[in-house]
């Protein structure tokens, strides 16, 4: 009888450990119900309505580390710009004390939402991505995967580590990848509205076509982040690749720029991204009206937004190199994020 107890227990208990399993292995995909466009329910965002990091809320804790004293006379990194003319920092290894940083972060128990658009045949770059985010992406902070696809059944299922999931959200199959590229202003917006807003405090938008390499952590948590471009950080800004036609709304004139930052990897406060995307949606869709697309779409558009309103940290070209540059030169002492070698033609679907 007895026996035949502890067997009941065992198989019960057997039965709960499986049954739970795979219910976190499986993402969530209750919310797929067709491909809507139209978020669930819109909601007019105000301030208070949002999760936000104040600032007297990060505390260092005093006597419980032993960290090295920074020297005002002694510059960290002399052989690189650290700092904005308006005063960002520009993060490179040697700049920060993750130790320090994560001190102050940790207790505050934050969400850090990213968001990575895979439709088409994007969505076999996914695994990828997101395995390697698991192993160095906001290691020790709670993480929200937003996955905005086409093909919900196809997303691979990964074992998160703690306070980490991934949520699927719809996105419509377009045939050209540059409306893809630019309508995720758009859908970014609308998922904030619809849930991000209460569910995180800072986001990411992370290309898909990328693979984490090294630590990118709390140090690059700010509240407008932009990052400098991997092929255009040592350019004069004449070069740089923004949109030159006064008839876009993304105009930049070529006496005017700071830096020229990458469309694939930009962040900050929810609510700081959601005035980002609202604002470049409009003039997205202002260009449209005027028959209009900018050279890179809405990169060109985020280029334009940042020289109006400065981020508020940079990040270097180590936390976007790109493959196809080789190696990096010394001063990008490592990579954190790389865009990997991809065939633009078998995988676009233009
Ligand atoms: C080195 C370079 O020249 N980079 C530019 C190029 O980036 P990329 O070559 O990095 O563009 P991309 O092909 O990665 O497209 C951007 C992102 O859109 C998503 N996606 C795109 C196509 C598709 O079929 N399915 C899909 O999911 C995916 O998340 C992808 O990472 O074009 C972008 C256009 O905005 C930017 O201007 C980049 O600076
Ligand atoms: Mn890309």
């Amino acid at each position: 009888m007895d026996s035949l107890k502890r067997l009941l227990v065992f198989s019960l208990l057997l039965a709960v450990v499986v049954i739970g399993a795979l219910y976190t292995l499986k993402p969530d995909i209750s919310r797929f119900k067709g491909l809507m466009v139209e978020p669930v329910c819109r909601k007019k965002l105000d301030s208070s309505m949002f999760k936000e990091v104040k600032l007297y809320q990060l505390k260092y804790p005093i006597g419980q580390l032993q960290v090295p004293q920074p020297l005002a006379m002694e510059p960290l990194r002399p052989d690189v710009l650290t700092l904005t003319p308006w005063l960002a920092p520009i993060v490179w290894e040697g700049t920060f004390n993750i130790e320090v940083i994560n001190n102050m972060y940790q207790p505050l128990n934050i969400t850090v939402a990213a968001c990575i658009f895979a439709v088409g045949k994007y969505i076999r770059l996914l695994q990828q991505v997101l395995e390697s985010a698991e192993k160095h992406f906001m290691v020790g902070y709670r993480v929200n995967y937003y996955i905005f696809t086409d093909q919900p059944d196809k997303c691979p299922q990964l074992a998160l580590g703690s306070g980490r999931s991934i949520i699927l959200l719809p996105f419509p199959s377009f045939n050209r990848w540059q409306e893809i590229s630019l309508r995720r202003m758009e859908f970014i917006r609308k998922a904030i509205e619809d849930r991000i807003h209460h569910e995180a405090h800072y986001i990411f938008n992370i290309d898909s076509d990328t693979v984490f390499e090294n630590h990118f952590g709390a140090e690059a948590l700010g509240e407008l982040v932009g990052s400098l471009h991997p092929w255009f950080y040592d350019f004069s800004r004449d070069r740089f690749t923004n949109e030159r036609r006064p008839a876009s709304r993304a105009y930049v004139p070529n006496t005017e720029g700071d830096f020229y930052y990458i469309g694939a990897l930009y962040g900050g406060s929810v609510e700081a991204v959601y005035k980002l995307t609202k604002t470049i949606e409009v003039e997205l869709n202002t260009d449209k009206q005027n028959d209009i697309e900018a050279a890179w779409q809405e990169e060109s558009h985020l280029n334009r937004y940042f020289l109006q309103f400065k981020p508020t940290k940079v990040l270097s070209p180590e936390y976007v190199w790109d493959k196809l540059r080789g190696h990096p030169p010394e001063r990008i002492r490592v990579v954190r994020l790389a865009t990997i070698i991809k065939n633009n033609k078998e995988l676009r679907p233009n």
